[in-house]
């Protein structure tokens, strides 16, 4: 299988690791995932044999840029690359814009009308225009993935759709953050200052591009948005949610919180067709009370009664765990449907 990957910062690097770490095994059990193109925000890297993906990572770890990869380098356009070089899937993992959800929309729009399947951990468009996304997807007969967008490695769009299939799902309640998680906890557990605990989570590549999307709550939002549509079959956009960050949270605040019985946490909730982002209490001793860069989410459905996923909400391998799911997912439905034939 052709893959284009659009976007090359941690989550595009920490692609690019496991692809190639795991080269022997997908050959084994599926068969060949070949990177042919890699682009960024200056140019590209084409091969149609497959680029060499250590020394891709080698190239922009060095140089900044995947136009300097020797040979196959060049400025061309994330967008030229889309529609010129023969692949079957595009990964988008662009920064996410949550106020136009470019250029991530448009770069998957332009996958689909090229007949290029898309797997992205992107959530600006798909909590801008989840709708219009998954129409086009099906006009073009492309399938869209994008398990690692909501909750990084945690189980959870995939989850619902496919393994709880039938269920009504009447609310969802969680820590869907990593960063703000993983600052919560530093600031209670080793008493470290916000800005401090920021700093390591940047340096942990588990921030957003803009980390006030995290600390503000937006990213959060975004993604109980994505939720709301994608598995509750709500129609909702990130306007129609509350949303409090955690700025003005302290290590005295959690000190007084654990005095009591309980921690802080950022929790978003889809409730009775209401959207929430806030810190909110958490007994010491709740589900909820996962750390470090953990997510967390408990569904409330009508079959399955309560069901509670826990798992890395972000982080470059962490992330590529869930986008190689959908990689190996779309790769099997392709080879069956070529069978079947
Ligand atoms: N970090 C994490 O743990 C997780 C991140 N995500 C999502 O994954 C996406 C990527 O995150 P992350 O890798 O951390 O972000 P980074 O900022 O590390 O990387 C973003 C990459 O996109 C590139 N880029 C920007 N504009 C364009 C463009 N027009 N064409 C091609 N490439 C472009 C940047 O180029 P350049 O290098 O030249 O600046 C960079 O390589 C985001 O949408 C994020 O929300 C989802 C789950 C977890
Ligand atoms: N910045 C996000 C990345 C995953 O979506 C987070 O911290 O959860
Ligand atoms: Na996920």
């Amino acid at each position: 299988m052709k893959i284009i990957l659009v976007g090359f910062g941690a989550i595009g690097k920490g692609v690019a690791k496991v692809l190639h770490e795991k080269r022997d095994y997908l050959k084994k059990n599926y068969g060949d995932f070949k990177v042919v193109a890699i682009t960024d925000s200056s140019g590209s890297a084409i091969d149609e044999n497959g680029l060499d993906l250590i020394k891709a990572i080698e190239v922009k770890e060095t140089t900044g840029s995947i136009k300097n990869y020797p040979e196959k380098g060049s400025k061309m356009k994330s967008i030229d690359v889309i529609r010129e070089v023969k692949a079957d899937v595009v990964v988008e993992i662009t920064p996410s814009n949550l106020e136009t959800g470019e250029p991530a929309k448009t770069h998957i729009l332009e996958s689909f009308r090229n007949k290029k399947h898309v797997v992205t951990a992107n959530k600006g468009p798909l909590a801008l225009c989840y709708k219009e996304l998954v129409e086009e997807a099906k006009k073009h007969g492309v399938m869209f993935r994008h398990e690692a967008s909501v909750g990084g490695a945690m189980p959870i769009i995939n989850l619902a759709k496919e393994t709880l299939a039938g269920n009504e799902i009447l609310s969802i309640r969680g820590i869907l953050n990593g960063t703000t998680n993983y600052i919560l906890t530093k600031m209670e557990k080793e008493g470290l200052d916000f800005e401090t605990a920021l700093k390591e989570a940047k340096e942990l590549g588990i921030a957003e591009t803009d980390p006030t999307q995290d600390i503000e709550g937006l990213d959060t939002a975004a993604k109980i948005v994505i939720l709301a549509n994608s598995i509750m079959g709500l129609e909702k956009t990130i306007k129609d949610v509350k949303v409090k960050g955690i700025t003005k949270i302290t290590p005295e605040a959690l000190f007084l919180a654990n005095k009591r019985g309980y921690t802080i946490k950022l929790i978003g909730q889809i409730k009775e067709n209401h959207l929430i982002v806030e810190p909110m209490l958490v007994p010491i001793d709740s589900p909820l009370n996962v750390k470090g860069t953990l997510n967390v989410a408990m569904f409330e459905t009508d079959l399955a009664r309560e069901v509670v996923v826990v798992g890395r909400g972000a982080g470059p391998i962490e992330t590529a765990s869930a986008i190689l799911s959908d990689l190996i997912h779309i790769y099997t439905t392709i080879n069956t449907k070529q069978k079947i034939k």
